[in-house]
Order: structure tokens, then sequence, then C-alpha cells
């Protein structure tokens, strides 16, 4: 569901005369349905800007990159944008929302984008929520106001909202607490299962022992660095 190949990313800095920071050569990893593959090296290494460079957020200098078939580098701007409608899914650290939309559409969002029935999109919304621990007395507010713990949790939700077959996961479990944790590893699971290919990064290491089923060490495509 998701092949990297030969990929490498140089980083220009154009604010500091232009300096070339190379920090990813030759990349290349699977991950296939129903497994979930864990990104391991220490920080610093890319494992951000490998999950970023698969969002189609930061663009590869050079490789592959297919995601469910489809190529991702070099892609127009509107192959990304139906790859991420319906086939692959991101759950970010940070919530970031359109201010005033209340939290119950921020997570059915997914859904009625693709044109699921508005009342069966808000019920998938409702049922997350309530699984995630979040009051219903906030499902009517905008998330913007939430905790650092509440934000990550509709985070979550909407991650799960629909059946993506590919997700990305960056740190899901971190700064929950051990109810929520479980619940997480819980949706996780359940993706899976109904064959999800999830690659993430996981510095909880309970967490990423229980749920991947391989670990890729991204300090092998950290140039001058390779094993
Ligand atoms: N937007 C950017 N501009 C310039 N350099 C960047 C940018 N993003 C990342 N880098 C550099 O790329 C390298 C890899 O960073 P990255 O965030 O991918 O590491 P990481 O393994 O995810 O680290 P951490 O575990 O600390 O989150 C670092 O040297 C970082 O400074």
């Amino acid at each position: 569901m998701i092949r990297v190949s030969d990929l490498s990313k140089d980083f220009t800095l154009h604010t500091q005369g232009g300096t070339v920071i190379p920090v990813m050569r030759g990349a290349a990893l699977t991950v296939a349905p129903g497994e979930c593959v864990g990104l391991t090296g220490a920080s610093g290494a890319g494992k951000s800007t490998l999950m970023r460079m698969i969002w189609g957020n930061y663009l590869a200098g050079a490789g592959s990159i297919r995601v469910a078939g489809i190529e991702v580098v070099g892609a127009d701007p509107r192959v990304i944008v139906g790859l991420r409608r319906a086939t692959l899914g991101y759950v970010s650290q940070f919530l970031r929302v359109v201010p005033r939309v209340p939290t119950l559409d921020v997570v059915a969002e997914p859904l009625l984008a693709l044109n699921h029935p508005a009342e069966a999109a808000r019920e998938r919304a409702a049922e997350l929520l309530a699984r995630l621990n979040i009051p219903q007395r906030l499902w009517g507010l905008s998330p913007t106001t939430f905790s650092g713990g509440e934000q990550q949790r509709v985070n979550i939700a909407r991650g799960f909202a629909h059946a993506w077959p590919v997700l990305l996961l960056d740190e899901p479990t971190a700064s929950l607490d051990a109810g929520n944790r479980e619940v997480v590893l819980g949706l996780i699971e359940e993706a899976k299962k109904r064959g999800t290919a999830i690659l993430g990064i996981f510095h909880d290491e309970a967490a990423r022992a229980r749920v991947c089923d391989r670990l890729v060490d991204v300090t092998g495509f950290t140039p001058g660095k390779a094993a």
C-alpha cells in the first residue's frame, strides 16, 4: 500500500544564504495492507520529514513514493487532494482547524467530503468522540479552546472517522492518559484488522511494541550516517 524507493531530500535554507542541507538519501520501505510499520531513529534523523513527504507536504528531491499505486513524487496537487480524501489519512501531532467549526463537524468532515449522508457522518463522529472521552457538552464548540490532550483526541477521532486504507500516525499516544492511550491503541488494532496499512512514529515504546509489526530505522537513510 506504501512503497518508498530510493528517496532523497535536501532542505535549502533561502533565508540563510541558500545553504543546502541533505537530510535523506536512498530511503526505502514498504507497508503492506494490515501491517503497522514504526519509524525509529534519533531525534533529527528524519522521521517526520519522511512522513511529510509521503503525505505530500514536503517535496522529495528524487525517488518514488507510491501510495495505493499512485505516485506522490511530482504529483499534481489535485492528485494529492484526491488521495487524501479517500485513501490516505494522517493523524498529525497537532490539530489544525478552521475556527468556529463545532467539534462534531470537525470529526465528521472527512466523511461529508466523501458524500456520506450527514446523519451517518455525525453518528460516526459522535461514536468516536464518546469513545475518546470528549464530554458531549463540548461537541457543539470549536476545539480551538480545548486543552492540548482534548485537541489531540479530536484529531485522532477525525483521523479514524473514515476507514482510510493507508494511515500515517505521528505520535498518536503522546500526552494521553492511560485510559485514552488504550482507546487509541484499540483503534489502531481495529484499523489493522480491516486491512489498513499504517506507518507511524511512536516514542511510546510499549505502544510501539504492541501495535508495530516491524520497525524501520531512518538513520540508515541519513546522509553520512548510513549503517
Ligand atoms: N522545514 C525544514 N527546513 C530545514 N530543515 C528541516 C526542516 N524540517 C526538518 N529539517 C531538518 O531535517 C532533519 C530531520 O528532521 P525531522 O524533523 O524529520 O527529524 P525527526 O527524526 O522527526 O526528529 P524528532 O524525533 O526530533 O521529531 C533535521 O536535521 C532538521 O533540522
